[in-house]
């Protein structure tokens, strides 16, 4: 059971003593989340990425999640992914396509993934296109103060610098604010070339998980949440998560956990 607190614009910080309590409660929160945006929209937005996410996610093709989850309304969508054929070992489609999506019953037409024949800047228009598409006949919800897509879930992992989805530290990308898709040429972590979803629009989400597992995760967990740094927030774009109208909740492991301070950690653990 997590116990929670607020973290400055942290909602919920919630910390397991196992990455297997861990992928338990985030499976369960996944199917809550799906549970109440069928009930109340009749539709599950999700936009994944890559990581170890999908791992984690795995306990919600078992059962009881593989019956009593709606997947005939869940819309799948990548918040970042590669520009690599979708066979591609570092494809994040590839990832979740044998890691999750060929386990559950999501419906193909359903799968809304990166057009991997294009050059990245044309499959980033493309994307933003389609959504747009999406957005117009409600099954992915606006958001009213900027009319944003509001993805009913959006699940990020933290990077060891500080990244998110396909969003680098000082990357200009950061800067977006019209484009819901952009394109980057010039990753640090390779491949170089990568759409992602951008800053407005993971800010709309109505809810957004933040994973952060293993030891290397540590520091960048502690810069990002005990607010160490003095910089400016472009070095840690993970800080610059901060949903405007949604949830923001951080899923961590105890290694992950081992630096923030102590208050933090006591209120927090399970
Ligand atoms: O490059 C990426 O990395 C993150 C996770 O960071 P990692 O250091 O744990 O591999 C991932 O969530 C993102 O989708 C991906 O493209």
């Amino acid at each position: 059971m997590a116990a929670s607190g607020d973290v400055k614009s942290i909602n919920e910080l919630r910390i397991f003593e196992s990455i297997d309590d861990l992928a338990t409660d985030l499976a369960e929160y996944i199917a809550q989340l799906s549970e109440v945006s069928v009930r109340e929209r009749g539709f599950f937005t999700i936009a994944l990425t890559g990581g170890s996410l999908i791992s984690l996610m795995g306990k919600l093709s078992e059962a009881p999640y593989n019956k009593t989850v709606d997947w005939t309304k869940w819309y799948v969508f990548w918040a970042d992914e590669r520009a690599v054929a979708k066979n591609h070992v570092d494809s994040n489609y590839k990832l979740t396509k044998d890691g999750f999506l060929s386990k559950v019953s999501v419906l193909n037409s359903h799968i809304y993934s990166i057009n991997e024949n294009l050059t990245v800047e044309e499959a980033a228009r493309e994307y933003e296109f389609m959504i747009r598409q999406l957005v117009k006949v409600r099954t992915i919800d606006v958001s009213e103060s900027n009319d944003c897509p509001k993805f009913d879930l959006i699940l990020l992992e933290l990077g060891s610098d500080g990244h998110v989805a396909s969003l680098f530290p000082h990357h200009i990308s950061l800067q977006h604010k019209e484009d819901w898709v952009t394109y980057i040429t010039d990753s640090p972590e390779p491949p170089p070339e990568r759409i992602t979803f951008t800053l407005p629009v993971i800010n709309s989400a109505s809810n957004i998980v933040m994973l952060g597992v293993g030891d290397e995760k540590a520091m960048v967990v502690k810069q990002v949440i005990d607010n160490l740094t003095n910089g400016l927030d472009v070095s840690l774009p993970a800080k610059m998560v901060s949903p405007s109208e949604g949830k923001l909740v951080w899923f961590l492991d105890k290694p992950s956990a081992s630096f923030l301070n102590a208050k933090e950690s006591k209120q927090d653990e399970i």
